[in-house]
């Protein structure tokens, strides 16, 4: 497959990044204003580094658009009659809807929405997948591609912006709960390198008894909450301090604003 990736910033490097670990193509163009981002992958076998969205559109089987969504309505027009119809056409663009796309390049184009998250690029991103009419039999193929690059999920397009909360937002969410409990561990007496080996090593732990085991977080809490004991008098002055209310809250104001880039 030759894949082009059109916008090497956070994402499209964490994407680029994956592909090359996983070498998941025959040829990849890296395609950006500012290559800065990609510069480490200038040695690697059949990548190209280019400024050139173009040649980079017409080299390629697959284009993922890894740009924000101020910008990616100037760059699809501006190769939109490089687009040919076997084209596979990737957008990660957070809030672009599908609509949106097919009126710069066509109804007729096999468009996917993908919403990964910066975990890509370690092989380790839940990926949401929702596809237009025309690339429901590319679906399979998208998933191909990301399944190298974590776990994926194929969705309908209406949830495609809650999953972006979910999953692409989600990362910073879960990284300030560990970095609480990081200052927690440290105002207890350990050291900064430490409490962040303990905090991480035990949100590893827990994700992991939940993915093997497919019991539900409350089975689990049951498990360590020793009747009187430390965990539940911990739980419920977290409660008390309203955990669960502001996790649900900042989910909900995610989403709020990620609906008005829909609508701008
Ligand atoms: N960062 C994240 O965790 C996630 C981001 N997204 C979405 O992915 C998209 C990209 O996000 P980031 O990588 O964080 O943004 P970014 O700003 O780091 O990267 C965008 C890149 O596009 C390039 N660019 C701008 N105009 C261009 C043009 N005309 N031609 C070629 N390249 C051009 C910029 O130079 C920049 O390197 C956004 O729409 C975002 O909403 C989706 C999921 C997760
Ligand atoms: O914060 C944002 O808008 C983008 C979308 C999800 C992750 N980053």
């Amino acid at each position: 497959m030759k894949i082009a990736i059109i916008g090497t910033g956070n994402l499209g490097s964490s994407i680029a990044k994956g592909l090359i670990k996983h070498k998941s193509f025959t040829s990849l163009y890296l395609s950006d204003k500012n290559t800065t981002a990609v510069k480490a992958f200038y040695d690697e076998d059949y990548v190209t580094i280019t400024n050139d969205n173009i040649l980079a559109v017409k080299e390629s089987d697959m284009v993922i658009f890894a740009l924000q969504p101020k910008h990616i309505d100037s760059v699809l027009e501006s190769v939109a009659s490089k687009i040919t119809k076997n084209h596979v056409v990737i957008s990660v663009a957070a809030g672009v809807d599908i609509a949106r796309i097919e009126n710069i390049i066509g109804s007729d184009k096999n468009i996917i929405r993908v919403m990964p998250n910066t975990a890509i690029s370690i092989g380790k991103s839940m990926t949401c997948i929702a596809a237009n009419e025309k690339a429901q039999d590319k679906v399979e193929l998208a998933q191909k591609i990301f399944n190298q690059l974590g776990t994926t999920m194929v969705i309908s397009e209406d949830l495609v912006q809650a999953a972006t909360v979910i999953c692409a937002s989600g990362i910073a969410f879960w990284m300030r709960l560990v970095r609480a409990t990081t200052q927690g561990a440290i105002q207890l007496g350990f050291e900064a390198e430490q409490a962040h080996e303990l905090a991480t090593q035990t949100c590893f732990g827990a994700a992991s008894l939940l993915l093997e085991s497919g019991r539900h977080p409350e089975q689990e809490i049951d498990r360590v909450t020793t009747p009187s004991g430390c965990t539940i008098e911990g739980l419920n002055a977290m409660e008390h301090q309203g955990l669960s209310s502001a996790l649900i809250q900042g989910i909900v104001a995610s989403f709020e604003k990620i609906n008005q880039i829909k609508n701008n």
